[in-house]
């Protein structure tokens, strides 16, 4: 009897698609095969390989395999599967993104051949121009290497191929044979030592021999996580098996591989996105060799083809970034987690501001907290004051207590960090006279002004116009921004402070590839000077010098209509109060506000953050939100609103839901209009996880087979962390 396989393909369909097997095949779920597809030949994945032939229908089949061997080893292809039907998303495009691209395209799983560097011996080769910074960084950084360097793992460490090309042309270095990979014989023999806070926590901490247990390590900023992940790593994690630490943004935060790489040497391995194909392909090729790795990575390494994981780690936990927006949206700490169940391994989940869902699986049992509320090398926590701003006159959105504490903070020698919360020159401008306000042509949505190249743009889709100097509308020259951005403050503190430099941080000062370590490198020196910047400066940074943390403005997250807005105020705020006085002295945190009696903004200053967890989780208790419901919402977007709203209404009507299933909508979303797309959404809440998926399916199932045209779109988006 003709055997048949079900193959997956990297296509937006929710089906699968049956192939007959040739006689002298024998395939596995997780093989790489090529299959015929209408005209075109196409990478294929298989699904299972003892599906009943179909009767009556001639099945084409399977040209060969690509490779005698799954390319998704069991656990990592049943993860996959599950989160295809948790995430209500396509098997064939769950299991593709979970290949590095070049295996998508069909190309062999085979690296590409790799070059190694060595520092040539002392005296050798053309001195360095006093300028050359970087290559003088890049020679600094291979010598302390215990073994030549390949180029992959050079650029992971933010160097450049032309940085390196210098260096050979100088012949300051030279290249080497590949070292032969024994397991982790380069493995320094460091291990950090603990403060007694650290120890005590480091005890609880699961170890990979309890088999799958979960913990929330809820150390406060500055405690030394990363030394106690290190700590437990070196001290449980098998010396044949690998290990998976999700970080929410490798290139912020460069000093935290290189602290792993201090201690664990060649077997760290990076994943994260400006890696190039040949990179990922080489990274992707070691984790599933079963090399005996501790992959550092964002999001997308929770995926990675893992055969003998051991201990999974989540750092900053709490973070948006580990939840995908678009296409496939899982959230990389919730798979890692599923992960470590597969594994029968621990998951640590750590956080100086634990997300809402983590807490509250802790307080149910299931997860162990873990508490470390000491600072590592600074007992005293910052002081945070509250400074109201009503009727005060700010220059440039600074109250003059806060210039006179940057004034004195700088005079003391020490650093000061001012957080804005939008980047650009201004939110907003505006006609004084007619009252018009600049919008996007394309989004409901104002233009940001940015001065710096004299440009009006659009944060939602990248419209850019060139800015004006007159109101279209009246054509008055009284036409202003109004509001904060990070260059404005930039521009205000260059003007109060003319005898320090002024550090910008956002996205558009550090586009540049490895712009961020130079800053990183300036701010570290530990000179006085201020820096100026969005949530990036919050991200994890240790800077000690930083002794005091202005906040222009907290009111933005107050008001907001999204459930989730004020666990992401709380979070920013202490994030970035987190970043004053890590090391010896002492930090202070002064928030300008116009609510100063705003109950959560008094809270912030008087109590810790779990005890405002808990009031945000009663909070969440009383209105039904998650995690006390699961939320899903099915968004849609039309060339018009109606054509979104009216597909929403149809299937609302049509399907069947049952009684315990709270549906709100369909509504338009927040920003109504974005990138001339009209977008609506139908929420929907349930104390049962699995009468939630049921109705999704359904839902799926609906709107596959209405088929909408392609302009009208839709998607569905299960534990969402944007509501609006
Ligand atoms: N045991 C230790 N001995 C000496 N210094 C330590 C120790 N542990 C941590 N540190 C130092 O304390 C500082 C804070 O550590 P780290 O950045 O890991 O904190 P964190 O918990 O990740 O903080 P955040 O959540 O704010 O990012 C670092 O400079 C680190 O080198
Ligand atoms: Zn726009």
């Amino acid at each position: 009897m003709p055997r048949t396989a079900r193959i997956a393909l990297n296509r937006p369909l929710r089906r699968l698609f049956d192939y007959r097997i040739p006689e002298d095949l024998t395939l596995e779920p997780g093989q790489r095969v090529r299959v015929p597809f209408g005209h075109q030949t196409l990478t294929g994945l298989v699904v299972d390989t003892d599906t009943p032939p179909p009767d009556g229908i001639e099945l084409r089949s399977i040209e060969r395999a690509l490779e005698p061997w799954p390319v998704l080893p069991t656990e990592t292809f049943h993860l996959l599967n599950w989160a295809s039907r948790y995430y209500q998303h396509p098997l064939g495009e769950c299991l593709f993104m979970a290949l590095p691209p070049a295996l998508r395209r069909g190309q062999p799983a085979k690296e590409k051949h790799e070059s190694y560097w060595q520092p040539a011996p002392d005296g050798e080769g053309q001195a360095l121009p006093a300028n050359a910074h970087r290559q003088q960084a890049l020679l600094a950084w291979l010598q302390e290497q215990p073994a030549p360097a390949s180029t992959t793992s050079i650029r992971a460490a933010g160097f450049t191929t032309s940085q390196l090309k210098s260096l050979a042309d100088k012949q300051r270095i030279r290249p080497a044979a590949a070292p032969a990979f024994a397991g982790i014989a380069d493995e320094p023999e460091l291990t950090p030592t603990l403060t007694p806070a650290q120890s005590a926590a480091a005890e609880q901490l699961p170890t990979p021999a309890e088999g799958f247990n979960t913990a929330l390590l809820y150390g406060v900023t500055g405690s030394g996580k990363t030394e106690l992940y290190i700590h437990h790593l070196k001290t449980h994690l098998p010396k044949d098996r690998q290990a998976l630490v999700l970080v929410p943004e490798i290139n912020l935060t460069p000093q935290t591989v290189a602290r792993f790489r201090q201690y664990f040497g060649d077997r760290i391995g990076v994943w994260h996105s400006a890696l190039n194909d040949a990179e990922r392909l080489a990274v992707w090729l070691r984790v599933r060799r079963g090399e005996p790795l501790i992959l550092v990575g964002t999001r997308s390494a929770a995926l990675l083809p893992f055969t003998s994981l051991a201990t999974v780690i989540v750092d900053e936990e709490h973070d948006g970034s580990y939840k995908q927006g678009d296409g496939f949206r899982y959230s990389g700490r919730d798979l890692a987690v599923y992960r470590a169940r597969l594994n029968r391994c621990p998951a640590i989940l750590g956080s100086a501001t634990p997300s809402l869902e983590s807490y509250h699986n802790a307080k149910q049992g299931r997860y162990r907290l873990i508490r470390l509320e000491q600072r590592a090398q600074n007992t005293t926590p910052p002081s945070l004051h509250l400074l109201d701003i009503r009727s005060r006159p700010l220059e440039g959105g600074l109250s003059r207590p806060a210039i006179q504490a940057i004034r004195r903070t700088l005079e003391n020698g020490e650093q000061a960090l001012v957080f804005v919360n939008r980047r650009g020159y201004a939110p907003v401008m505006m006609c004084f006279d007619c009252g018009y306000v600049e919008e996007c042509p394309r989004c409901d949505t104002r233009l940001t002004y940015h001065r710096q190249d004299r440009a009006m743009r659009c944060h939602h889709c990248n419209y850019q116009a060139a800015a004006r100097d007159h109101c279209p509308s009246c054509q008055s020259e009284n036409f202003k921004p109004v509001g904060q951005g990070t260059e404005r403050a930039e521009d205000t503190l260059a003007e109060t402070f003319p005898d320090y430099p002024v550090v910008r941080v956002d996205r558009d000062s550090t586009q540049r590839k490895g712009s961020i370590q130079g800053i990183l490198q300036r701010v570290n020196s530990g000179h006085p000077c201020i820096l100026v910047g969005t949530q990036m400066l919050a991200k994890g940074h240790d800077f000690p010098n930083v002794t005091l943390v202005v906040v222009i403005n907290a009111d933005g997250g107050l008001f907001s209509t999204d459930f989730r807005a004020p666990e992401r105020l709380m979070q920013t705020l202490l994030q970035v109060s987190g970043r004053a006085g890590r090391a010896q002295k002492p930090g202070r945190v002064l928030i300008q506000t116009c609510h100063s009696d705003a109950a959560l903004l008094q809270q912030l200053c008087q109590h810790d953050y779990l005890t405002i967890a808990d009031q945000l989780l009663a909070e969440r208790q009383t209105g039904g939100f998650p995690p006390f419901r699961h939320m899903a919402i099915l968004r849609a977007e039309a060339d018009t609103m109606e054509q979104s709203l009216t597909l929403l209404n149809t299937v609302k009507a049509d399907a069947s839901f049952p009684s315990e299933l709270t549906v709100w909508g369909p509504l338009p979303a927040l920003i109504a209009r974005k990138a001339d797309r009209h977008r609506a959404q139908l929420v929907f809440l349930s104390d049962r996880r699995s009468c939630l998926n049921q109705a999704l399916s359904q839902l799926c199932t609906m709107l596959e087979l209405r088929k909408p045209s392609t302009r009208l779109r839709w998607s569905i988006d299960v534990d969402p962390i944007e509501t609006g």
